[in-house]
């Protein structure tokens, strides 16, 4: 019997913002963008509202909130601003992450264990939304233990290490480090998703662990929409993912 692993693809549309902001203009709409990744057949749409602002705007989450045919994943520092505003638009999955306004990107795991309390609380207060709220974490036993204990029915592993990884030794121990945490957190009973820094040319290895449930990806979709159009850039990620977790 072949057991199907069939992992989710959720369209990031942060960096179609980057692009609208870096003018101010009225255009490229992140809003359309996640229109036409839903008909590629995006199974959700991730938007991470930074404290700064650089890309993704309140209103661009409170339209997408409305017009959305899948689900939202609004991925959040965990801030009382924050808080108010998922209470406003009440996501169907959170991701809580760590941010600075100085990181060129996000940089690495939130630090669960170091602050579990005031984890624990968010996690409680935003699951009352009815959210699913995730955790997005380095895939490191002790953050993926401290998630389970603070009530986080799933998390996000980090995958920016193994996209940066140089050499053919550091990507393979990297790509191991994933695979070992989704197999740990699976052993948790948590839900595993993965992403960041993925794209058409490193996706495949991270698709082929069996036990992931979802792939988030963007800045790659972004920049190969540019040349193919958003519907086939999503598209063509969506069948490289299918194809490899079928392998
Ligand atoms: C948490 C995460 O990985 C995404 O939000 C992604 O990072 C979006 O891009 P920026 O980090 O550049 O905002
Ligand atoms: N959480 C990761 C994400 O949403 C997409 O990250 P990236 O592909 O833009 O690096």
């Amino acid at each position: 019997m072949t057991t199907s692993n069939r992992i989710l693809l959720g369209v990031n549309i942060d960096h179609v913002a980057t692009l609208r902001q870096a003018r101010g203009t009225r255009y490229p709409d992140p809003v359309k963008a996640a229109l036409d990744a839903e008909e590629a057949g995006a199974d959700g749409i991730t938007v991470h509202l930074r404290e700064d602002r650089r890309h993704i705007q309140d209103r661009d989450v409170l339209v997408l909130s409305e017009v959305l045919q899948t689900r939202m994943n609004f991925e959040m520092g965990v801030t009382e601003e924050m808080m108010q505003f998922a209470e406003r638009i009440r996501p169907a999955h959170i991701c809580l992450v760590p941010e600075t306004r100085q990181e060129l990107t996000t940089e690495g795991g939130l630090d669960v264990t170091g602050q579990e309390a005031r984890i624990k609380a968010a996690v409680e207060r935003l699951s009352r939304l009815g959210s699913e709220v995730s955790l997005f974490i380095d895939a490191d036993e002790r953050q993926i233990e401290a998630s389970r204990r603070v009530g986080a029915p799933a998390i996000e592993l980090h995958t920016g290490r193994y996209a940066d990884a140089q050499t053919p030794a550091e990507v393979a121990e990297e790509l191991q480090r994933v695979a070992d945490g989704v197999a740990f957190g699976l052993a948790q009973g948590l839900i595993v998703n993965a992403g960041h820094g993925l794209h058409y040319h490193n996706v495949e290895p991270v698709a082929a662990i069996k036990g992931i449930n979802e792939l988030n990806i963007g800045h790659a979709l972004v920049a190969h929409a540019l040349f193919v159009g958003f519907k086939g850039a999503v598209s063509e990620m969506k069948q490289l993912i299918l194809a490899a977790s079928n392998r």
